[in-house]
């Protein structure tokens, strides 16, 4: 399997939704990427149901739906019915993560967690068989425009060995400040999906960018 492209709508243009959606359904990317920001969870306050149901409404690509709020139960229901195809929950936010898991796939949607940048993915192992995906920040979540932060790196390589014994098809996703300058390292590491909302929409095309940052690196992935 190639590696998948996730566009951050967060770096999009507001004021020009509907233009910047159609940019990426005909693009090479794989998924839209959702940030929801609660204020609380994270320092910044991003959109809610009513801008994830006019994304829904527009995109022709699964929504990838980061959640960066506290007590995400009481939404799963919700954030399905707007359209959501992946949740994922921050494990920091948690604290019936198996039952918030559960949750996320009864409202029939992929089941992502996400680790903050200091939170050691060993901590996930005894969770990882009911995953469908993990993403790890590579920068502290509740902004994009961000830098990597390098010890993702070690990150992934541990957590790819951990997914080869427990969940070979858990998909690995990396966020924050993912470019054309680091997008191979990542794979390298183990990382599958990527998203990049700064390297894309501060591109001069970034429809070009997307094609880019899609077939950086020809063949396949063995996930
Ligand atoms: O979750 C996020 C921030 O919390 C965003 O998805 C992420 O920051 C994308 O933006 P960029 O590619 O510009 O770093
Ligand atoms: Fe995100």
């Amino acid at each position: 399997m190639k590696h998948l492209i996730a566009p951050s709508v967060l770096s999009a243009d507001f004021a020009n939704l509907q233009r910047d959606i159609e940019m990426i359904n005909s693009s090479a990317a794989d998924w839209f990427h959702v940030d929801v920001m609660d204020g609380v969870f994270v320092p910044n306050i991003s959109f809610g149901f009513p801008v994830m149901e006019a994304i829904n409404k527009y995109a022709t690509k699964p929504l990838d739906v980061h959640l960066m709020i506290v007590n995400p139960d009481q939404y799963i229901e919700r954030f399905a019915a707007a359209g959501a195809a992946v949740i994922t929950v921050h494990y920091e936010a948690c604290v019936h993560l198996h039952r918030t898991v559960q949750a996320i796939h009864a409202a029939g949607c992929k089941a992502g967690v996400a680790l903050n940048p200091h939170t050691p993915v060993a901590l996930l192992k005894d969770i990882l068989a009911d995953l469908d995906l993990v993403l790890v920040m590579s920068v502290n979540p509740g902004f994009g425009g961000q830098k990597f932060i390098p010890n993702t790196l070690n990150k992934l390589r541990e957590l790819k060995a951990m997914a080869l014994q427990i969940n070979p098809d858990l998909i690995i996703e990396v966020d924050g400040g993912v470019g054309i300058h680091n997008l191979e390292d990542l794979i390298d590491a183990g990382a599958m999906a990527f998203v990049a909302g700064s390297a894309i929409f501060a591109a001069p095309d970034p429809k070009e960018m997307i094609s880019e940052l899609k077939n950086l690196k020809t063949g396949t992935l063995n996930i």
